[in-house]
């Protein structure tokens, strides 16, 4: 797969633009944040990015997911964050240990922590569907991001479980934070990797037990 520019396709639902989507959809790939550099997406383009996610399925419209800007003013303050969480779990951690984990604050022009509502149930929705609602809205981010020209990343890491993290972000019990979004200008393309073949994914339920018990 080279990486020459697509070609916007007519709006309506067409071969061309079944192909079109397809290779789109499959050429996106993680950059690592690391390779992720300014610039990043400007107000207007982060505009669209969000106008991208809000088009992800949301039983109920219930909204149960959310994005938290960590400003490049504020990378300081959660390196800080990620090296308090890393003493958490680690009091022997080295001060070299300390200080990669704050670098990884300091990486891609934009970030954003993903949060999900995860109370047991809210309105009958339980938190598989609102997790899914938060995978597909990333989703949508990440490809309207390629769309735009940049590259972008999915991390997680165990400062999400830590406390020190919940407090800096003043999530609630219900909160879950589940990963950092990461996007920026790729100052290192990577070749894409193998995926999956559709044979992998897809099975055919066989029905085998009579239904309602034996007769
Ligand atoms: C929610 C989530 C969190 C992730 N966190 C990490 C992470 O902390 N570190 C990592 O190396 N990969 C992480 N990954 C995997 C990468 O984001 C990426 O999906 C994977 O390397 C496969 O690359 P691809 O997106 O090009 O297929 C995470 C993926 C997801 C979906």
């Amino acid at each position: 797969m080279d990486n020459a520019p697509l070609v916007a396709p007519a709006v309506g639902l067409c071969v061309e633009g079944a192909d079109w989507a397809l290779e789109w959809i499959t050429r996106r790939q993680t950059v690592l944040p690391k390779r992720l550099v300014a610039p990043g997406p400007s107000r207007a383009e982060i505009e669209r990015l969000l106008t991208a996610a809000a088009a992800a399925p949301d039983h109920g419209q219930l909204l149960p997911w959310r994005f938290i800007d960590v400003p490049v003013a504020a990378r300081e303050a959660l390196g800080d964050v990620f090296a308090q969480a890393l003493r958490e779990r680690d009091p022997a951690a080295t001060t070299e240990q300390q200080a990669q984990a704050r670098e990884k604050a300091r990486r891609a022009p934009l970030l954003w922590l993903l949060v999900v509502d995860a109370r047991p149930r809210t309105e009958d929705v339980p938190v598989r569907e609102r997790l899914i609602s938060a995978g597909c809205a990333v989703q949508n981010i990440m490809l309207m991001a390629m769309a735009m020209g940049y590259g972008s990343a999915l991390t997680s890491g165990k400062a999400l479980d830590s406390a020190v993290l919940r407090q800096a972000f003043a999530l609630s019990d219900a909160d879950m934070p589940v990963c950092f979004l990461s996007i920026g200008t790729v100052c290192q393309a990577r070749a894409p990797r193998a995926r999956p073949v559709p044979a992998q994914l897809f099975s055919v339920w066989t029905p085998s037990l009579p239904i309602g018990g034996v007769s």
